[in-house]
């Protein structure tokens, strides 16, 4: 269980949100919504604690994050915005440099399911934004990860690979997974069961 309590941001002098609280069990998919600036990258940031809150506190499992750092890195899976794989590798090595503990045939199958064989070689540089893209979100069937905080992750992906998105995402909860998660795109039919939180700014009153 993910507890967000009473968390405040300030960015360049802005409040973007103030006590905001809520919560994520296992087996929830959460995408968090608001308009462009509204804050939902800085929050995911927070909650990944790759930037501190003005005021506010993240649990996982009861504990403060900032308390448990080594468990707390072995639960979360971060995903930015930008795709964050090395241009000048090749997605195999990319893959194999962020999981060296997966072998190649686990990196191959991973890399089937974002459509990436015959690439495997390919320096990232060479590929496409959606391919560049499909590299990192390749980690999704590769990570032990319970919690996925995922930054966009569906920009610049194809209609097929949102819905086999949605289908990676429904099966990791069904197994116990939590995922947050920020899209501008109307997610498919088959996404019934995420839950949305809005940043409207309202948490500001
Ligand atoms: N490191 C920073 N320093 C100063 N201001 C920042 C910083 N990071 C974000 N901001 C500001 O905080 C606000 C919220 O940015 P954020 O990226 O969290 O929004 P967002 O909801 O993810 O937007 P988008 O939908 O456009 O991706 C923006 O006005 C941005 O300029």
């Amino acid at each position: 269980m993910l507890e967000v309590i009473n968390l405040s941001c300030v960015r360049d002098e802005r409040t973007l949100f103030h006590t905001l609280s809520f919560s994520v069990a296992a087996g929830d998919i959460v995408q968090i919504e608001g308009a462009n600036g509204a804050g939902k990258t800085s929050l995911l940031r927070l909650l990944a604690g790759l930037s501190r809150p003005e005021a506010g506190e993240v649990r996982w499992h009861g504990q403060p994050t900032g308390q448990q750092r080594e468990q707390w890195h072995q639960s979360l899976l971060f995903l930015g915005h930008q795709p964050g794989v090395k241009a000048v590798l090749s997605p195999l090595e990319n893959l194999r440099f962020y999981h060296p503990d997966r072998d190649t045939a686990q990196i191959f199958d991973a890399l089937e399911y974002v459509d990436l064989l015959g690439y495997e070689e390919v320096p990232v540089a060479q590929l496409s934004a959606g391919q560049q893209r499909r590299v990192a979100l390749a980690r999704l069937w590769l990570s032990d990860a319970a919690l996925w905080i995922l930054d966009e992750p569906l920009t610049a992906i194809d209609k097929e690979g949102v819905e086999k998105l949605m289908q990676r995402f429904t099966q990791h909860a069904e197994q116990g997974g939590l995922v947050i998660l920020t899209t501008h795109q109307d997610l498919p039919k088959s996404a019934a069961r995420v839950r949305k939180i809005r940043l409207t700014g309202a948490e500001l009153l």
